[in-house]
């Protein structure tokens, strides 16, 4: 039988995932998931852009540091300080990658650059040239590849990798192109390149046009073998092409695609669950292969046909991207033994002593909800393995409210000078006790996005709340929490936004 190819999977959550607004991650929230994309078994994992920020600078470094499975890459711009902080970012990791990159395209060279092709074409070579002396793994992407001239992308690639790039990408910047324009693209660049086969082909969509995956897809057709995406499908605009769709279709159509992934597909849930906690972008209930619904049958023609054999209206199983279809689990009978192994079972490894204290946590919400569903295992580990560090944690509330008067809400909150307590009024119980902890913490901040919703079924169901709130200075946070009661949990996604601002400013301070 012949070898099936390998295709490496270029993940970029880190770095252009974390570009969609309001979607930014603190160091441990990075750190946390560039682990679970090495559970993945990701080939090349882009941890951030490090001169963005003296916080990316120290993500990267910290991913680099930590992550020994797959190639740690940084972003930088085709200028000499640039590249010289990434360098400086990944130098410590296995196997470090520098990923230059530059405009190809003639709106973007005109109007952006204010440069002219052959200007393009030579910092290209030279920046290559210069990373190439730091380290071997060289990637250099021509931005708005799909809008540049294909004859003039051959030149650049071909110089490139004369230069030493050992991956040439071809980024769908804007998701302007379509399956089979980037066919041909990739397929001309094998064909019109000489050096071409010293090369990996990379690939980068977009989802302007709801095609990243597809193009994606259509370029593994034409030759490329190296695919960029992200967890969720998040990304600048409208997204990136979602690696649980491109995997998942690789993996079930061998027909059309007989190629390999490394990836372990079981981990896909997983890893949409953290992401979707830690940047408090929700991801929608019928998103392919991780959404709330990707596996659910409603009408009475699907279910006769599921009940009778599975394969009529389902496609992969839900096992084999880390579903449980399992729902009822423990309850508060439960041992610690049957907790960790469903756990397990879940994709979580925890050490011990995270172990107890989610174990902990568990016992009490099992005193509160008759049955505890995995979706609620999953929020209490990302809770309490994620959480941030306190500045301020919730210690009671009360509130009085009704339908004909002002709420009042009083909070009670512990930061480490010890408790305090404020009080106040509001339209409802929400805006009442968002409004006391604003005065407990001496600032306010605009209420940009709030929602609530069920995370399993049940009158004793846990609501996971979800804010944005936007500083005076137009920085936005995101934050979320979870509880049984909604207020609760609101009032937990409210401080949690509120301590990752000051978090971000205390590390940008440091
Ligand atoms: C398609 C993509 O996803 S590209 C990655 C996008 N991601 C980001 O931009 C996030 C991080 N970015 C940042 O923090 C900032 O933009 C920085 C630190 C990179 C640069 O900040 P600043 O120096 O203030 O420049 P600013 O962002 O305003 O403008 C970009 C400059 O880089 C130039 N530039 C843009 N891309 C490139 C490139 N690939 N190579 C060389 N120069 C470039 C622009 O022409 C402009 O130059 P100018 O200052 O001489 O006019
Ligand atoms: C930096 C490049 C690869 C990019 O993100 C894009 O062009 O979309
Ligand atoms: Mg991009």
């Amino acid at each position: 039988m012949m070898e099936r190819k390998h295709l490496m999977v270029f993940d970029t959550t880190l770095r252009d995932g974390e570009q969609s607004p309001g979607c930014s991650m603190n160091l441990r929230e990075k750190l946390e998931v560039a682990r679970q994309l090495e559970k993945l078994n990701v080939d090349v994992i882009e941890a951030g852009f490090a001169i963005a920020s003296p916080g990316d600078f120290e993500a990267v470094r910290a991913v680099a540091e930590t992550i020994r499975n797959a190639r740690v890459a940084s972003l930088a711009r085709a200028v000499p300080q640039d590249i010289d902080r990434a360098y400086e970012a990944v130098r410590a990791a296995e196997a470090p990658r520098i990923h230059t990159f530059i405009a190809t395209s003639d709106i973007h060279i005109e109007y952006k650059l204010k440069s002219t092709r052959e200007q393009v074409l030579e910092r290209a070579v030279a920046m290559v040239k210069y990373a190439k002396s730091l380290l071997s793994d060289v990637q250099f992407s021509a931005e708005d590849a799909t809008r540049s001239q294909p004859e003039y992308l051959y030149e650049i690639f071909e110089a490139v990798i004369q230069a030493g790039a050992t991956v040439i990408n071809v980024p769908d910047t804007v998701g302007y192109t379509t399956p089979d324009e980037y066919y041909q693209l990739i397929d001309g660049i094998r064909r019109n390149v000489p050096s071409i086969d010293k090369a990996t082909i990379a690939v980068h969509c977009h989802n302007d046009l709801g095609m990243a995956v597809a193009n994606t897809l259509a370029a593994v057709k034409a030759g490329a073998t190296q695919l960029e995406c992200t967890i969720n499908g998040i990304g600048e605009r409208a997204g990136n092409a979602a690696m649980e769709e491109i995997v998942m279709a690789i993996n079930t159509r061998q027909d059309q695609f007989p190629a390999k992934t490394r990836i372990e597909t079981t981990q896909l849930y997983p890893a949409s669950r953290l992401v979707s906690q830690v940047t408090g972008m929700k991801v929608q209930r019928n998103k392919a292969v991780v959404g709330e619904n990707a596996f659910a049958h409603e009408s009475g023609i699907h279910q006769h046909g599921v009940l009778a054999n599975k394969s009529t209206y389902e496609i992969m199983t839900p096992e084999s991207v880390g579903v449980a279809t399992n729902q009822l689990v423990l309850g508060k009978h439960s041992g610690r033994h049957a907790f960790e192994d469903r756990l397990k079972d879940l994709g979580y490894r925890l050490e011990k002593q995270s172990l107890d204290s989610v174990f902990e946590e568990f016992k009490v919400l099992a005193d509160k909800k008759k049955v505890i569903y995995d979706r609620d295992l999953e929020a209490l580990v990302q809770e309490k393995t994620m959480r941030m560090e306190e500045h301020y944690r919730l210690k009671q509330f009360v509130i009085n409210c009704g339908n004909q008067m002002t709420a009042t809400a009083t909070v009670r909150l512990i930061n480490g000078k010890g408790e305090m307590e404020e009080v106040s009024t509001g339209s409802g119980p929400i805006y009442a006790s968002f409004g006391a902890i604003d005065k407990l913490v001496g600032m306010t901040f605009d209420l940009e996005d709030y929602s609530l919703q069920a995370i399993t079924e049940g009158e004793d169901a846990q609501g996971e709340a979800l804010v944005q709130i936007r500083k005076e200075d137009g920085r936005q946070y995101h934050g979320s929490g979870i509880s049984t009661d909604v207020i609760e949990a609101s009032i937990k996604a409210y401080l949690n936004a509120i301590n990752r601002m000051i978090s971000d400013v205390r590390e940008e301070g440091a």
